[in-house]
Order: C-alpha cells, then structure tokens, then sequence
C-alpha cells in the first residue's frame, strides 16, 4: 500500500441490467449458498431503461464497510451481503494506480474496507428485480476495483449468493443459470447463450401494476413452496428439464411461436406452484389476469402468436411482442383497456417512448380516439380500467454490466469516498 498518505480514494463505477425469467427459478435446494432446484432461462433488459449504476471505492481512510442504496445508508451485516464481499475479497488481485501512487497487494484487500453506492433507476422491491442488478453490480465493480480475474461466468457465481436471479444479469441477451450438482455451489451459475444482438426483432413492454412493495418476498415464498408444494417437486424434476432445451432451441431458431408459447407456460406454472403453497401465495391480482387474458385472446385471433406474458413474484406483466408492429399494435390495446388517470402521458409511458410514438399515441386524445382491438367486435361492450396501471416502461434485450469511465457518473465523491 502507498506508506506516505491515508488520503487516496480508487473507486469504480458499473451498471448492471436487470432481467426477467422466461423458464422461472422458485426453490432451492440450498437457502444459504442459493442453488436452485431447476435451471432457469432469463432475457436481459436494456440499461437504458432499467439498471443499476454503483460506484465502489476503497482508501485506507475507511474504518468500515459502508453502503448506500438510493441514497440512504442501508447496514451491509446481512448473510448476503457478507458472503459477496467475502467471496470477492478472497479473489481480489494486486492493483497498482501509478498516476494516484497506490499499491495495493493481494494481501492489502483483507484489511481495507470498502464504500458503495448504488442507485436504482426503477422502484426497489417492487417486483421488478431490482435485486438482480443490484447484486449483479455490487459483485461486478467489486471485481473491478479488486483486480478479480475470475470471468462473469465465475463472478455470477457470487452474485448468486446475494440473490439467485442476480446471477443471470452477468451477461446480456439470453442467459441460462444452471442449477449445478456440486454442493459448494461452484457448478451452479450463468452462461450467455446469445447475445441481445441475436434476436433484435423483441420488444419488450412492462406494465407497472403496482410499484408498493409485495406482501411476500420471493425468498420466503420460494421457501414455503418448497416445505408445502408437490407440485413443485413434478414442475422441477419433470417439467423444467425439458422446457429449458425447448426454449434453448427456440431462442437458437428465433422461434416466437415456440418461445412465447414456453414462457407463458412456464410463468403460469410459477403461479400455479405459489396456488399449490400452503397457504397460497398469490402475486398476480384482477388487473395481472385482465392483461393475461387480453394477450390471449389477441393471439388466438391471429395465425401465429404475437405476444408473450410473464409475470414474477408481483402483479407487473412482462409483455414481449414478436416484433415492432405487434409492439404498437400491443400498446395501443394496452392503452385503449388502461387509459391514464392524468393527462400526463410522459410519466405514463416511459423507456423507449418511439413505441407510442409509431402507435399515434402523441396525446391524451389520442388514447380516448383508441378502437376497441378488434377481437372484441361485436361482442359485449368492453370495459375499461382507468387507473389500474400505474405506468408502461418500454423496452428490449440489452447488454449485460459495463464499467463507466466518466467520473460524473460515479456516486462517490472521488475526494472523501461518500457519496456525493
Ligand atoms: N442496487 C442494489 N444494490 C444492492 N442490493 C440491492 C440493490 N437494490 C436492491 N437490493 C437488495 O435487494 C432487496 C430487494 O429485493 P426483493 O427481492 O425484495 O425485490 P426485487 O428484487 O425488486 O423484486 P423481485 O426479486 O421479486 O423481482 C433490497 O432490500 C436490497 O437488499
Ligand atoms: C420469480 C423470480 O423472479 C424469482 C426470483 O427470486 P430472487 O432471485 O429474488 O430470490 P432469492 O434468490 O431468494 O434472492 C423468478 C426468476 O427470476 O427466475
């Protein structure tokens, strides 16, 4: 370490997408190192919409490990959290910052503490796997920072242990966790299976349901079903295993019909195993069924399947259209059945907002001009449900953790290491 002064800061700063399960993980067979009892297939979404950024840094000024999540100090002592700094550390590699004078050995890490800030840009807790990335990118800047040589499959492996769907935002485009046999662990992690170049025809719409944060965490859900459901046990001997070469396959041949049919499936299944938990766990509510059954209706009248659904462990629908044109034509029904409560559509439709645009969706008016989608001609006057969404965030698969090189993006102040 640099003997002459305690004042130098070296910090680092990455984001991390988050990703949405289409062949869910729900259960492990181990609750402390997280392995899964099935393989699980996920799509990166694009940072520029959803991501984590965290700045970490280290100085010998530090006399603990310090921790900032949007914003407010949050107390690292928990299991998950150890067990990332823990693993990381015991991997960290010499560093040397000629230009800062510092050198820091391979011995040095076990004694220096380290400061991190993360921000999430989307709501935390709320369903849409802000632990994911967030795990992702506390393990992925760590490694920065320490020098680790190991390689994201190797690193997922620790991201892992801070929250099992984390370890599938290690890469971009599509990502398999395998569940691994061994039982430290060292076999279950992620591997890229193409990248978000691969298949660039998905667009991907959420609809925020409700950003309040869930009754039941996926932690303790995923628990209770695995000490109460048998279903489960069926779905992860005698289901997934076949499911996960079907949608490898499916991805491989960029076939939608086959993809969306697997990941409705096998997200209906997940619910059904939270039915089967005792007591029942219930994520989706009346506005999740409403978006299910307005997909499918859509897709029953058409030749082949246009859109796919998936929902986690909240009530938010993961929606992913074929190509651009169903994208539209998906908004522009999402939009007729869930108008705003406000006229102001900025908030109400964010990400990739060209999507509405293309959809001649400009204004207020335009979303109160809509046609009822033609699948319900003739039939009943449709009910609309004003209000039930709170907002769309649209979307595609995107790139996997990135370190950013421009200081002012970083979340630490490079002088003292708090945040800024
Ligand atoms: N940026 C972050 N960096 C590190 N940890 C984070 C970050 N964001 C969230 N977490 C951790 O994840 C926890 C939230 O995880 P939780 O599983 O409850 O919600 P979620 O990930 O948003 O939803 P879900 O996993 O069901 O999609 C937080 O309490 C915190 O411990
Ligand atoms: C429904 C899911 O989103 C479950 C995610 O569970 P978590 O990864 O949040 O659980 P822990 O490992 O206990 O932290 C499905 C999935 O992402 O595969």
């Amino acid at each position: 370490m640099a003997e002459d002064s305690q004042n130098w800061v070296l910090m680092v700063t990455a984001q991390t997408p988050t990703n949405i399960a289409v062949i869910k993980y729900w259960g492990k067979r181990d609750e402390t190192l997280i392995l899964p009892v099935n393989d699980s297939i996920s799509v990166t979404l694009d940072p520029n919409h959803l991501c984590t950024t965290t700045t970490v840094a280290v100085s010998p000024a530090f006399n603990q490990d310090r921790m900032w999540l949007n914003g407010k100090e949050i107390s690292l002592s928990g299991g998950r959290f150890q067990s990332c700094l823990r693993e990381i550390r015991a991997r960290a590699c010499d560093v040397e910052d000629t230009k800062k004078g510092v050198k820091i050995t391979k011995e040095d890490w076990s004694k220096l503490h380290v400061h991190i800030a993360s921000y999430n840009n989307f709501p935390t807790a709320a369903g849409l796997a802000s632990s994911a990335a967030g795990f992702a990118c506390l393990v992925y800047a760590l490694g920065k920072l320490m020098n680790v040589k190991e390689d994201n499959s190797q690193l997922s492996a620790i991201a892992r242990q801070g929250s099992g769907s984390a370890c599938r935002s290690l890469f971009g485009g599509f990502v398999k966790w395998i569940m691994g046999k061994e039982e430290n662990g060292s076999d279950s992690l992620a591997v890229q299976l193409a990248d978000e170049k691969h298949w660039d025809d998905l667009v991907i719409v959420i609809a925020v349901v409700s950003s309040r944060q869930k009754e039941t965490s996926s932690t303790s859900g995923m628990r209770e079903t695995v000490e109460t459901s048998l279903l489960l046990q069926h779905r992860a001997k005698e289901v997934v295993p076949k499911r996960i070469l079907q949608m490898e396959e499916a991805i491989r041949n960029r076939d939608f019909a086959s993809f969306s049919q697997l990941t409705c499936t096998d997200s209906n299944q997940f619910h059904a195993v939270c039915l089967d938990t005792s007591p029942p766990i219930f994520y989706m509510n009346d506005t999740s069924h409403r978006i299910i059954s307005i997909v499918e209706k859509w897709n029953r009248s058409e030749e082949a399947p246009q859109v796919a659904y998936t929902f986690d462990a909240g009530p938010n629908a993961v929606l992913i259209a074929r190509n651009r044109k169903a994208a539209t034509i998906l908004i522009q029904k999402l939009l007729y059945y869930f108008p705003p409560n406000s006229d102001d559509l900025d908030s109400y439709i964010i990400g990739d907002k060209s999507i509405a645009k293309d959809a001649g969706i400009n204004g207020i008016q335009d979303i109160e001009a809509l046609p009822p989608p033609s699948e319900i001609k003739d039939k009943i006057p449709s009910q609309k449900y004003k209000g039930d969404v709170s907002y769309f965030i649209c979307t595609r698969p995107g790139r996997g953790p990135a370190v950013l090189s421009d200081e002012s993006q970083a979340l630490l102040n490079s002088e003292n290491g708090l945040p800024k």
